[in-house]
């Protein structure tokens, strides 16, 4: 029986036991659609540079207008997907994802003398349902697995999203003619992978909806009276979660933007070497998350586990900085993924990198899943939603300093000494995210431990 049913009306049927998976099942294919219309847009960017030449400013843009859509959104879509339910919540966000999708592959036509313009709308649209469906999925999984293999199923969720970023770095290989065709079809493409998005939305509310009407379990939990104060009235515990979360995205996120140029400008790999380093870091989160997510719901330890990845994250930056084996490693080749590793790469990057991608297995594992033991079930899509809307906050700043301090340093690959700042702004806010786990491992050692280190959670106040 799904823990969930702490929340739900007394069963007049019993639920079966592999529903929840099904609802996760669902979801999860969903998240994989919102992670690639996520990712499609920067393999097809150097074709919009050739047919209307953005600038790299410009390409920016389209970043920085899916962020504020989302911090726009965030609080109040939050309160809407506890007061809405997660189904409906869903279904709206993916809708709303779908039609920005589709603006993005028509923006520039429906725009002609600016077409930067109306690919900017739709990324500003995508924004707003991506991020707020990114949400109401987690707190899907947080409501149906709560106290049962909730780590285990967050990160089969997440597993599968990446999947979706995954095949989206990997699209000029298995739409290569799609590529050829130029910009546009590459992300008509992501079009029809928006649309899976919204009918896998569709299909998740179906359900629900079945599970309300023949087992009784009911999608929305009671909300009290919203009281606008209550939005940022959680636990210590829950912002030392929330610190993390943002010490930790705001790190990796910018360094996978800035990646690609760091590797070429100051190791003098190739495009293709540097592009095939950087896909380590989804790779080895996609076969780590559910194998830590097994652990953290087996033994618990959660707060040691993200004190943990996010010590893990640190050393990286200073490696790649100043670490020189000699090393270089041969071609590195995987069924369908093609070439995981370029010949010639340098061995101390390949270790920095998978460092990198532990952490980023290990932290998101258990972050996530540990908001439901810190908020109320129906506090728990307010509770994302502000984390999340912290979460841009620092990665729209960090991405932005770390342009201004790369720009100020006039980084090149014939000035990489310019990187050294940059990559350094990196490893200081790593360590930042390691003291919140400190804080946060301290502070469930003591009397108000919420069970983060406990197998089963402790019951709410
Ligand atoms: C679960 C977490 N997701 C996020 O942090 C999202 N707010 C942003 C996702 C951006 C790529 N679509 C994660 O992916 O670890």
């Amino acid at each position: 029986m799904c823990a969930a049913m702490t929340e739900a009306a007394p069963s007049p049927r019993p639920q079966p036991a592999g529903y929840r998976w099904l609802v996760l099942l669902a979801c999860s294919v969903a998240m994989f659609g919102n992670y690639y219309v996520f990712d499609a847009l920067y393999p097809v960017t150097p074709l919009l540079e050739k047919a209307f030449g953005f600038t790299g400013e410009q390409v920016g843009l389209l970043d920085t207008a899916y962020n504020v859509a989302a911090l726009l959104t965030l609080l109040a879509g939050g309160v809407l997907i506890d007061r809405l339910g997660t189904a409906r919540s869903s279904v709206l966000f993916g809708a709303i994802g779908a039609a920005g999708t589709l603006l993005i592959a028509f923006g520039p036509v429906l725009t002609p003398g600016t077409p930067a313009l109306g690919m900017a709308a739709g990324r500003f649209v995508l924004g707003v349902g991506s991020e707020l469906f990114i949400v109401a999925a987690t707190t899907v999984v947080g409501r149906w697995f709560k106290g049962k293999e909730i780590s285990f199923a967050l990160a089969i969720q997440l597993l599968i999203a990446r999947f979706g970023s995954l095949a989206a770095d990997q699209s000029p290989n298995f739409a290569g003619g799609l590529f050829e065709r130029g910009w546009q079809a590459p992300l008509l493409l992501a079009g029809v992978l928006g649309v899976a998005w919204f009918v896998f939305a569709v299909i998740y509310a179906g359900l629900e909806a079945n599970a309300a009407r023949r087992y009784g379990v009911k999608g929305t939990v009671a909300t009290d009276k919203l009281v606008l104060g209550d939005l940022v009235r959680f636990d210590r515990a829950y912002w030392w979660v929330v610190g993390l979360c943002v010490a930790f995205y705001a790190t990796i996120f910018p360094f996978r933007t800035f990646a690609n140029l760091f590797f070429i400008d100051y190791r003098g790999l190739t495009n293709e070497a540097a592009g095939s380093l950087k896909s380590v870091l989804p790779l080895l989160s996609m076969i780590g998350m559910p194998l830590f997510g097994l652990l953290a719901d087996k033994f618990g330890k959660r707060a040691l586990m993200m004190a943990a990845g996010s010590a893990l994250l640190v050393p990286p930056f200073l490696l790649m900085l100043w670490w020189h084996t000699g090393v270089v490693l041969p071609e590195v080749r995987l069924p369908l993924l093609g070439t995981v590793l370029a010949a010639g790469t340098p061995l101390e990057l390949v270790l920095a990198m998978a460092m990198m991608g532990l952490a980023f297995a290990l932290v998101p594992a258990v972050l996530w899943p540990a908001v439901t033991y810190l908020v109320p079930g129906s506090r728990l899509g307010s509770a994302y939603a502000l984390m999340t809307f912290c979460q841009q906050v620092g990665w729209a700043g960090m991405s932005w300093g770390m342009g201004k301090v790369k720009d100020a340093g006039h980084a090149s690959a014939a000035a990489p000494g310019g990187w050294v700042p940059v990559v350094l702004m990196l490893a200081v806010l790593s360590s930042a995210g390691f003291v919140f786990s400190f804080l946060l491992w301290r502070s469930e050692r003591g009397a108000g431990a919420h069970g983060l280190e406990d197998v089963t959670p402790r019951e709410h106040a």
